[in-house]
């Protein structure tokens, strides 16, 4: 199998909104990737059309990718060279390990067409990863091997990755797929939570009875294994940082269990136990020296979940009966704050205190439900305060996929004296309509087009829904929102009347 049709298989995915058409295309790619008999090439295959590498980290950067080499006329590369290619690059280390791997991956792309860099550059840098296609991806893996759906998803739950799962489903069948279970040390998917736009909406998609509600902590998600002194932190992308948390190894090997895995959130808490600002956690566990771990803001970790403890797999017990173990082998300064009642008032006065207290909000819960592993499940449901803002788009990008011949990705700014200073950019939110809508708007205001950014007259007043302001050097205002999405275009505001740089510190958490 050629790379080239790999990139073809991900460009129909990418065109077609049916999932239906996606499931068939993925499915294609796959069987023709086992017809190889080859257990590798599967894995490989179904790795790459989830948008992952086999290769945790490879120290390829954008920078590394910003000149390729003149593209190839013809297709010849395989995802077998590729992964060859990129293994190669990833072990390599040291004095002169730079210069080794850029050579490298300007061989690499040298020998891809234009086609071909796009995707891979897509795929080194991570851009192409996506939940949504990862989950149809598993129900084409089911098709291709003929195996049920809930088989391989049941096994998806305890594999990081859907490479091995694929190559389990097609080369073993079900069988293959059965060997997968909960075990100690393994990664597990995190379970994911749906949203709801305030307190009694999320009670009322449980189905209104008694729920858990859970103060939402705004930190990093961690998966904690232990056996005995054995300890491993996860992320919620369950990379290793074990070692860039140790006050939560200590933690959890001064627990009274002997093996368990948990679920929970890291932050940073100030002296009165108020919450840090997101990016010292982000920063802290982003952190690889050990001399600057030691030095910088420790963090707290908070358990909401248990999967398992000595012994006894709890993926499949209702919430009720997981809270209650997690009760016994979590003292409750290392829990997350939680109340379970079947009054809405209650919950709500909760979310006000919690809100208040400077957490993110709630996640509220099913007391029957079973943990669902990698799925955004309708049985947890979060609930934030909204906040919204007014600004002004300074510019937008082309769109790309689905989106190509629309304008899409706004660059968003703020009020700033006289002018307006760049927050962040976003293209989530937008119904087709406004994507109609904006491409023909954004034109009437176009000053400059660079062939990529169509930068405008800044005129043009939207509405924006986001989660939070955190401080960043990446934009010129120092300050940049989390989880911007369009409410919608306001032609009732000028640009003269949008919200203030100010206005949006106001919104950093103190
Ligand atoms: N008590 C809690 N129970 C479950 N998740 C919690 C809790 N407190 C904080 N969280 C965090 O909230 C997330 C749940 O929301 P979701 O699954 O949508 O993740 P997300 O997309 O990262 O969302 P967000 O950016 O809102 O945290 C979890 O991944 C976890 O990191």
């Amino acid at each position: 199998m050629l790379l080239a049709e790999l990139v073809r298989t991900h460009a129909a995915v990418a065109a077609t909104r049916s999932r239906l058409t996606k499931r068939a295309e993925l499915a294609a790619a796959l069987r023709a990737a086992g017809e190889v008999g080859d257990g590798d090439e599967v894995e490989i295959v179904a790795s790459y059309l989830s948008g992952r590498l086999r290769q945790r980290r490879t120290g390829v950067g954008w920078r590394s990718l910003a000149d390729l080499p003149p593209a190839a006329t013809d297709p010849v590369l395989t995802p077998r060279d590729v992964d060859d290619a990129l293994e190669a690059v990833s072990a390599l280390s040291g004095p002169g390990s730079a210069t080794a791997r850029a050579t490298a991956v300007a061989d690499l792309f040298g020998l891809a067409t234009t086609d071909e860099q796009r995707f891979l550059r897509g795929l080194v840098l991570g851009e192409l990863r996506q939940g949504a296609l990862d989950s149809l991806l598993l129900d084409a893996v089911a098709d291709a091997a003929g195996v049920p759906v809930a088989l391989v998803r049941r096994a998806a739950m305890f594999s990081a990755d859907s490479g091995p799962i694929a190559r389990a489903a097609l080369t073993g069948g079900a069988a293959a797929l059965e060997a997968f279970g909960l075990e100690v040390g393994r990664p597990v998917r995190p379970m994911l939570a749906s949203s709801a736009p305030d307190v009694a909406a999320a009670v009322e998609k449980l189905g209104g009875g008694q729920v858990v509600a859970d103060v939402k902590l705004d930190g990093i998600r961690v998966q904690v294994h232990k056996r005995d002194d054995d300890v491993r932190v996860l992320t919620r992308s369950l990379d290793d940082i074990t070692e860039r948390l140790p006050e939560i190894v200590e933690l959890t090997r001064s627990l009274d269990v002997g093996a368990a895995v948990l679920d929970g959130e890291a932050l940073a808490l100030d002296e009165a136990g108020r919450p840090r600002p997101f990016q010292e956690t982000a920063s802290r566990a982003g952190t690889h020296d050990v001399a600057e771990v030691a030095a910088t803001v420790p963090l707290t970790v908070r358990f909401f979940d248990v999967l398992h403890a000595d012994g006894v797999d709890l993926i499949d017990a209702p919430t009720r009966e997981r809270l209650d173990v997690l009760d016994r082998v979590v003292p409750p300064d290392a829990r997350v704050p939680r109340l379970v009642t079947d009054d809405v008032d209650a919950v709500t006065r909760f979310f006000t205190g919690a809100v208040a207290d400077g957490y993110e909000g709630l996640v509220v819960k099913d007391l029957a439900a079973g943990y669902a592993a990698g799925r955004r499940g309708a049985a947890w449901v979060k609930v934030k305060p909204r906040h919204t803002l007014d600004l002004v788009v300074l510019a937008v990008e082309r769109g790309s996929g689905r989106r190509e011949g629309t304008l899409s990705n706004i660059h968003l700014g703020a009020r700033d004296g006289d002018g307006f200073v760049l927050l962040g950019k976003t293209f989530k939110g937008m119904t087709d309509e406004m994507l109609a809508w904006q491409t023909q708007r954004f034109r009437e205001l176009e000053t400059a087009d660079d062939g990529w950014v169509v930068s405008v007259r800044p005129e043009q007043v939207v509405e924006i829904a986001f989660d939070g302001v955190q401080r960043s050097t990446r934009y010129p205002g120092g300050v940049a929102l989390r989880f911007a999405r369009v409410l919608r275009y306001r032609d009732d505001k000028p640009a003269a009347e949008a919200d203030t740089l100010d206005a949006v510190r106001s919104h950093l958490s103190p």
